[in-house]
């Protein structure tokens, strides 16, 4: 079976036509790629954390997670995004199941390396992929909200990037980034210019100039190391635009697509 893994960022949400639904429908009933949905929601939970007037903070794209911000995380990406989505494509005439990393320990999760300040953030150390088949197999489109938990039944809050990127990895997936951005520029003269493709030099050294910064860093470096281990093709891709999606399955130019220029060290 061949997958491909779609991560929604909740920057695009709003913005996104009903082709893009319809399109996800298409590719599955094709029967060729089944496709996969990993979401986010950042933009919904710091909406939920001020008018509770819990304070949010980021770390390199990275929410400080304390117990409080947990549950608003989990109400927001598994219930109110999650379901939405599967609304959506029940619209679209698709068959979607929504379930978050905690179900079926899809995500069992440690906290992040680097640092403990970050509280309840996680990292995925396994995907249950076996899960993820059988709802394939079933004719379902698994839409997954980013949460993971670890033995103890401790829950964490995973970057919905590095989440898809680790199911993309386990799958050995494509990989396509739907986000509100044409896809990585920089701006020459006030005009945005986007780079139609990016190597980990060039990634580094725009991460080093602050080209790329906030919620690109997690991207990029969930790109990289999918890149790095078992996924052949990852783009970062305009979700307003029409038919973005197909255009990636096409091969198109389209969007950032990020490719490795040194060897990759191990598979
Ligand atoms: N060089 C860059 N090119 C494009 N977007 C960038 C760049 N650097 C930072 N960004 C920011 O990254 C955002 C996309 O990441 P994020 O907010 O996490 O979105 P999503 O919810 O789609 O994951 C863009 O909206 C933009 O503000
Ligand atoms: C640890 C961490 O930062 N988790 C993210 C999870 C949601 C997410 O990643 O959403 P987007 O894709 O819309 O950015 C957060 O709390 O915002």
């Amino acid at each position: 079976m061949k997958y491909v893994v779609i991560k929604c960022g909740g920057s695009v949400f709003e913005q996104l036509p009903p082709s893009f639904y319809q399109d996800i429908v298409t590719i599955q009933k094709q029967g060729e790629w089944q496709p996969i949905i990993v979401h986010g929601g950042g933009p919904l939970i710091s909406h939920l954390l001020q008018q509770t007037g819990v304070e949010t903070k980021f770390v390199n794209g990275l929410r400080v997670t304390t117990n409080e911000v947990l549950d608003v995380v989990e109400m927001a990406l598994s219930g109110s995004i999650n379901k939405g989505i599967v609304r959506k494509l029940s619209k679209a005439k698709g068959n979607a199941i929504g379930i978050s990393g905690v179900d079926g320990t899809l995500f069992a999760a440690k906290p992040v390396e680097e640092t403990d300040s970050l509280g309840f953030v996680g990292e995925v150390t396994n995907v249950n992929t076996s899960l993820l088949e059988s709802f394939v197999t079933q004719g379902l489109i698994p839409v997954v909200s980013p949460l993971g938990i670890d033995a103890f039944g401790q829950r964490y809050n995973i970057n919905a990037d590095m989440a898809a990127s680790a199911v993309a990895q386990a799958l050995g997936a494509k990989l396509c980034f739907i986000s509100d951005i044409p896809g990585i520029f920089h701006e020459v003269n006030g005009e945005k210019q986007v780079f139609h493709q990016l190597d980990e030099e060039k990634i580094e050294e725009l991460i080093e100039q602050k080209i790329i910064h906030g919620g690109m860093i997690p991207k990029v470096q969930s790109a990289l190391s999918a890149l790095y281990r078992n996924v052949m093709e990852v783009s970062i891709v305009d979700g307003t635009k029409e038919h973005g999606f197909v255009d990636f399955m096409q091969g198109k130019q389209i969007g950032t697509r990020i490719a490795l220029t040194q060897e990759v060290p191990y598979v």
